[in-house]
């Protein structure tokens, strides 16, 4: 018999159109499997008014798929990395992570093209504290303001005019043929994005042999192990995606390189590191220590308070 698979997904149009990304690889993997998306409204996206970081952060908009993955009323989970939290549900893991798309956050804007345009004091629309820590670390005189919602809500809340400028990410806005908007995708070195940014991953139940032989055909390998150091990394230093946390990892030849950053939430202490090497949880480990060398605990305290 054709094997069956049954996606769950959240019901956003960026997290349907992850939802066929997978199951267009699988057709393509394995010609006659037969593959059902069901979408899912989480309260993540119902509690859409109150700040993200008040409501336990993004483990919200996971949490009720891995439910129907434990459940086994579907049979793999697509989720975007960065929503992913540090740690998976006894019995559930991550299987594969797809190729990346564009890792950078995006500036948008319908007024002016670059960051450095704004006049002091402009509205800048962001609920991440890692892109707003950056952002006024460079630019002290902007003023961020919390902007929630789907893509096209935060675009529609820029374009009437509650922000001079928001930011997003450069992979979201593309996937979902938006990337005409972007007035500047941010070098990394302004803007060093979240831990496993632009990556889909697929999560399956560890029992389920039968699933996770068929996903292997979807991993990218450099990009696995990409994420994999950056997850070591934030898992570390508390794995909490509330946190201004930023890493990225990338092959440079025969290893890896990974940044991190650790951001107090006004910009006004940085702590950055760096290393190279071939192992994804030993790299990650690296990097953490130097950053909580730094400090890193006390900052991250102080915003757990
Ligand atoms: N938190 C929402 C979210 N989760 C993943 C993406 C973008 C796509 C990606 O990073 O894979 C977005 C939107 C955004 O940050 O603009």
């Amino acid at each position: 018999m054709m094997p069956q698979i049954r996606i769950g997904t959240r019901a956003s149009p960026l997290a349907v159109w992850q939802a066929e990304h997978v199951r267009d690889a699988l057709y393509a993997a394995h010609p006659g499997i037969q593959v059902e998306i069901i979408r899912m409204t989480t309260s993540g996206d119902i509690l859409l008014d109150a700040p993200l970081h008040s409501l336990g952060g993004k483990g919200l908009f996971v949490k009720e798929i891995e439910e129907a993955l434990l459940s086994e009323h579907v049979d793999v989970a697509v989720h975007s990395m960065k929503d992913v939290p540090a740690l998976q549900p006894e019995g559930l893991e991550i299987a594969a992570i797809m190729a990346r798309e564009d890792v950078r956050d995006a500036f948008v804007s319908n007024s002016v093209v670059h960051p450095e345009q704004l006049k002091p004091g402009a509205r800048v629309g962001s609920s991440s504290l890692r892109r707003r820590a950056q952002l006024l670390q460079l630019y002290p005189h902007l003023q961020v303001d919390d902007l929630r919602g789907n893509v096209a809500t935060r675009l529609r809340k820029l374009d009437e005019g509650q922000y001079e400028a928001i930011i997003l990410a450069v992979a979201g806005l593309k996937r979902l043929q938006l990337g005409e908007r972007i007035s500047m995708a941010l070098p990394v070195e302004q803007s060093l994005p979240a831990v496993g940014q632009g990556a889909v991953g697929i999560e399956i139940r560890s029992e389920d042999t039968q699933t996770r032989a068929l996903l292997q055909a979807l991993i990218d390998p450099a990009t696995q192990q990409c994420v994999w150091a950056e997850r070591s990394m934030n898992r570390i230093l508390g794995g909490d995606c509330r946190l201004p946390v930023a890493a990225l990892a990338e092959w440079q030849g025969q290893a890896m390189h990974l940044r991190g950053l650790v951001a107090s939430p006004d910009g006004a202490h940085l702590l950055r590191a760096e290393a190279s090497g071939i192992d994804p949880v030993a790299l990650g480990q690296v990097v953490a220590e130097q950053l909580l060398a730094q400090g890193a605990a006390a900052i991250i305290k102080e915003i757990q308070s």
